[in-house]
């Protein structure tokens, strides 16, 4: 079985707007639905889980209900930072489901998530037990120690830029997220940095720029965007 937990338990400060960005309406829907819809028409994700940021579970269900997403199945407590609500999904999940079940983690502010992103995540776990999205870096990178200035470079060839879906086996990133607690490792922002901080190996699936995570306001504008660009596109069709 494939599973989408979808994590909206942040509360967006970055956004500096009074409801959480994953509830923010953009055009005729709110964002979170964007995301859920595209697991929803997705062929080969059988159930959808969502942590959801406390207070909001009603809101939730409701647009689950008006936007006909049949596939969620579970809402599940936030946590006080990211890995606490990846642990809180991934340990609620494990309850109900076998080891072996597939789950794809995604940011539910990452509403232009592609079929063929979500394919390829499963592809890949499949085959290796772990996949990240990825994109190449396409920049110069400078490093800096005060935000202001810049005496040293990185080679972009060496570094991959990551996004979400992420994907691995239950019993895994159950397993995985209980070890790091043994370790003291509480404040991890991702699955991939997690993996690698407790000395494991993560696979690149393919990921997209369009596959934009909004994080500022400025991010709101690139989504309506790219949003009117693939609705012209549907037009033609
Ligand atoms: C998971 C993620 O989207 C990978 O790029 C990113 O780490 C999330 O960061 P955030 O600070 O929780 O938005």
């Amino acid at each position: 079985m494939n599973i989408a937990l979808i994590i909206a338990g942040g509360s967006g400060e970055r956004m500096h707007q009074d409801i959480p960005k994953q509830f923010l309406s953009i055009n005729d829907r709110p964002v979170i639905v964007y995301t859920l819809e595209a697991f929803e028409h997705h062929p080969e994700i059988d159930e959808i889980a969502v942590v959801c940021i406390e207070g909001w579970e009603q809101v939730l269900m409701a647009y689950a209900r008006q936007f006909g997403i049949t596939k969620l199945k579970s809402v599940i407590p936030g946590g006080d930072c990211g890995q606490a609500s990846i642990r809180n999904g991934v340990y609620a999940l494990e309850k109900s489901h076998a080891k072996d079940d597939i789950i794809l983690i995604h940011d539910a502010i990452r509403p232009l998530v592609s079929a063929e992103i979500i394919s390829d995540c499963i592809r890949v776990t499949s085959m290796y037990g772990n996949a990240i999205a990825v994109i190449p870096c396409a920049e110069a990178m400078l490093t800096t120690d005060d935000e202001k200035v810049s005496t040293g470079s990185y080679p972009r060839d060496g570094l991959k830029r990551t996004q979400t879906p992420q994907g691995f086996r239950l019993g895994d990133i159950c397993d995985l997220h209980r070890r790091a607690l043994k370790k003291g490792i509480t404040g991890s922002i991702a699955s991939c940095t997690l993996m690698i901080e407790m000395g494991q190996q993560v696979h690149f699936s393919i990921g997209s720029e369009k596959n934009v995570k909004l994080t500022t306001l400025e991010d709101i504008d690139i989504f309506k965007a790219l949003l009117s660009a693939k609705r012209s596109e549907w037009l033609k069709q």
